[in-house]
């Protein structure tokens, strides 16, 4: 045990040169309808690794993006290294030295990792061999193996995100602002990505991340701080907390415990899915040799490192791929050959991977958000037209029963926080009875809390025969949820595990390809 103790709002914790590398006090933002963050005070010690975190909504995203000036505070003060600073614009915040790792990746994939790094900071040293040069000193200082020359679609999910963070030293950066780095990861990954922010700590880097993954939290963070509903409620020491009271300082109650339940798996063959195989444009095999059999009420997981074929199996089980080969049956019809809409209409729902391209229409008002994807059937119609009533009320509805912090259904869903966004997505393709479910990342960015409602939902309904297909790369919710656990790599799948017995390390082997001999 550490023989700090826990501190109540942010004192002023000092780095090495004294001042704070980062000091928000006052804090404030508002948006229309939300008091996004009011009297926020964090203060970050330089060469330490900082963890921010908190339900969703609580207001994580926009104090981070008020600190690399993407948004502009209504409230409050930001110093830099005991300096007062204003930032219109990220370049202002870059200019600081402060750099930003989103979650969604911004990499060009047919450019080189070198053209992807200076590509709009040419004037640093330019493109050519001082480039290269720079960018081999900084791989290596850090550890972080990557090859200057390399194609950025070659390279795998923790290798880019390796890219991102070089992007944004080899930008000056000494503050680096990461969200939800971990959330696209497997456990290796994870420990890789640790591993390289230690060693940027150690060499005098300040890190600051945003994470719903309390355990992680726990075992890298120097300190944690707790935002709830807009302000920073607590400052703790990972050693003075469990992730249970953690988690109770974010929501300011008791959190459910789950339940264990009996197995809900019926004899009756929802989904029937026979010698699969899918190509790209240019003819090369992205799938094959799959076949696999979903009840009602059974959860079949999908365990894999992104970009082995998940997206191309769930955009083929929903139509919006056509198969080389192979077949699709919903119960006992053959679908193989239907679009989307009309499998849609068969009571097939959908949670895409990337919400923001098939997800949602940003800019629309939630209650139209409610019909995309469901406009054929009720509520969202009624007699063949529109039912803006019918939608408006199962708005209503998603709102309430998932817990969908919004000012209102005429709310875009840009408005949104991320997790929010995802919560509304769940409750629509829930809704309506749908037979099966085929689900990628459902909880993706979603706290933990609402990811035990979202998982009830799941569990109640597959207890009423839903059968789900589960891809997620959180080999807690995959244990947690599933029936059966298959791992595909490269396109096939490998392996089958029995969610009771298996561990995640045991998982990440098998979808790292270490475990194939066996
Ligand atoms: N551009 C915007 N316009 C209107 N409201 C916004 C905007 N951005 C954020 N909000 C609102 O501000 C509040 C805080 O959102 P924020 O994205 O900061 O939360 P968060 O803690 O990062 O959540 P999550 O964990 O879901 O990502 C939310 O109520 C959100 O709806």
């Amino acid at each position: 045990m550490s023989s700090s103790t826990a501190q109540t709002g942010a004192g002023p914790a000092t780095g090495p040169g004294g001042a704070p590398a980062i000091e928000l006090r006052g804090i404030g933002k508002r948006f229309p309808g939300v008091i996004a963050n009011h009297d926020v005070d964090i203060a970050i010690a330089a060469g330490t690794i900082h963890a921010l975190v908190g339900e969703n909504g609580a207001g994580k995203s926009t104090l981070m993006k008020i600190l690399y000036g993407v948004q502009k505070p209504d409230d409050g003060t930001i110093s830099v290294n005991g300096s007062a600073v204003s930032f219109a614009t990220p370049a202002d915040a870059i200019a600081q030295g402060i750099g930003m790792v989103f979650q969604h990746f911004m990499l060009a994939d047919n450019l080189t990792v070198l053209e992807n790094v200076t590509l709009g900071a040419e004037k640093l040293h330019g493109i050519g061999d001082a480039a290269r040069r720079e960018i081999e000193a900084i791989s290596e200082r850090y550890g972080f193996g990557l090859d200057p020359d390399e194609l950025v679609e070659s390279l795998g999910v923790g290798e880019r995100q390796r890219v991102e963070i070089l992007k944004v030293l080899y930008r000056g950066a000494r503050i680096i602002i990461l969200d939800e780095p971990t959330a696209v990861l497997v456990p290796q990954e994870v420990d890789a990505l640790f591993a390289n922010l230690r060693e940027l700590k150690e060499q005098g880097h300040t890190l600051i991340f945003i994470s719903h993954k309390l355990d992680e939290v726990l075992s890298v963070a120097d300190d944690i701080t707790v935002v709830r509903r807009g302000t920073t409620v607590a400052s703790v020491k990972p050693a003075d907390v469990t992730s249970h009271q953690l988690a109770e300082l974010m929501v300011g109650t008791e959190l459910p415990s789950p339940s264990t339940e009996e197995s809900t798996v019926t004899d009756r063959v929802l989904l029937s899915v026979r010698d699969l195989e899918v190509r790209d444009a240019l003819g090369r095999v992205e799938l094959a040799d799959v076949g696999f059999e979903i009840h009602a009420g059974e959860v079949l997981g999908i365990a894999g490192v992104e970009g082995n074929g998940q997206t191309e199996l769930v955009e083929a089980l929903v139509g919006m791929r056509r198969l080389a080969a192979g077949s699709v049956h919903l119960a006992e019809e053959d679908v193989t050959g239907w679009s989307t809409r009309q499998r849609r209409e068969a009571g097939i729902g959908y949670v895409p991977e990337d919400r923001h391209r098939h997800g949602v229409l940003l800019d629309a008002p939630l209650w139209e958000n409610r019909i995309l994807g469901h406009q054929t059937r009720p509520p969202s119609v009624r007699r063949g037209w529109i039912d803006v009533k019918g939608a408006r009320r199962d708005s209503t509805r998603i709102v309430e029963q998932y817990d969908v912090r919004t000012p209102g259904i005429d709310t875009t869903a840009r408005a949104l926080s991320g997790g929010n966004q995802q919560k509304f997505i769940v409750g629509r393709e829930m809704s309506g009875d749908p037979v099966l479910l085929v689900a990628s990342h459902p909880t993706r960015g979603v706290d933990v809390g609402a990811q035990a409602q979202i998982w009830q939902h799941i569990k109640d309904a597959r207890r009423d025969g839903l059968a789900v297909l589960l891809v997620s790369a959180d080999l807690d919710e995959l244990i947690g949820l599933s029936d059966t656990i298959r791992v595909i790599l490269r396109g096939r799948l490998v392996g089958s595990f029995d969610p009771q017995t298996v561990t995640p390390q045991q998982l990440g082997s098998a979808m790292t390809g270490a475990g194939e001999d066996q």
